[in-house]
């Protein structure tokens, strides 16, 4: 018997006013997601991306289909959900050290101060940031602004972790460093993910599974399942001949997704 998904979209769909007429930012996406599962969701620019998430996460109503979580239909930011977005600088507070900025959602939701404390060290620890504590924001650099943001997520608790474009503003090297920890605190912690991007390569190397969105109006032009090991190592991992037979009909797909020709799924 299939496992009940933690997350159900149906025939989402989200079209906003324009100055000249409405515009079909997502046409009607249909996906399940399976608690604990590491989900990538990529497609051309301006495909819908943001959208989706922001529907999703309860921000913005669709205007047609669902959202359910747990059982749940979502039309509010779930409790059970974080979101961690592109621009971590905008997210984390300047006047706040980077403790107080990772407690603020458990402070918001009445934890008390003691295992406040406690849990945020755990999530400062979890992101290899237990050092910098009493530090402010912009005393780090930005890949460790983004670990900040990522540990105040952790600290949540959420059942489903969702990630819009997170990495698209930090070096090659320190994103690296960054996929890694997203498998990391995935294991870790059991928590289901969802990770938006729009570098295929990441997807690849990120996923278990890689949804594959069309350009606008959108639709998920493919479900595939990535079967490479688990254990997954930025330079081993990434020099296997799977992952290149992946990346590339990723690549052609989201080509043809711009024309309008999708490929058969490979086997
Ligand atoms: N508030 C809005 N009002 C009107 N149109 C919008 C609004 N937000 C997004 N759009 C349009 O909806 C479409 C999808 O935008 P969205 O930002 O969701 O795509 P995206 O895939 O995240 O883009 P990118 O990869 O470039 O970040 C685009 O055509 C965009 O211009």
């Amino acid at each position: 018997m299939a496992e009940t998904p933690l997350l159900s979209v149906r025939e989402l769909k989200k079209t906003y006013p324009g100055a000249s007429g409405p515009v079909e930012a997502v046409g009607s996406i249909t996906f399940d997601v399976r608690p604990g599962e590491l989900v990538c969701i990529v497609g051309p620019s301006g495909c819908g991306k943001t959208t989706l998430l922001k529907c999703l996460s309860g921000l913005l109503p669709p205007t047609a289909g669902s959202v359910v979580l747990d059982g749940s239909e979502v039309t509010a930011p779930p409790a059970k959900m974080a979101v961690v977005f592109q621009e971590y600088g905008r997210s984390l507070y300047p006047w706040l050290t980077v403790r107080d900025n990772v407690g603020l959602p458990l402070k918001a939701r009445g934890v008390p101060r003691g295992e406040r404390a406690r849990v945020v060290e755990e999530a400062l620890q979890e992101v290899g940031l237990g050092h910098a504590l009493d530090t402010y924001p912009w005393q780090l650099s930005g890949g460790m602004q983004q670990r900040v943001a990522i540990a105040r997520a952790v600290a949540y608790q959420p059942e489903v972790l969702v990630m819009d474009e997170p990495f698209a503003a930090v070096d090659a090297q320190t994103r690296a460093d960054l996929e890694d920890l997203v498998r990391r605190v995935w294991k870790d912690l059991g928590v289901t993910v969802l990770f938006v991007t729009h570098d295929i390569d990441e997807s690849v190397y990120l996923g278990e599974r890689v949804l594959m969105l069309s350009s606008s109006p959108t639709v998920v032009q493919e479900d595939l399942r990535i079967d490479l090991p688990d254990e997954r190592d930025q330079l081993t991992t990434r020099a296997l001949p799977r992952f290149t037979e992946l990346r590339t009909h990723v690549y052609e797909q989201i080509q043809r997704a711009k024309r309008g020709t999708p490929l058969p799924t490979p086997h």
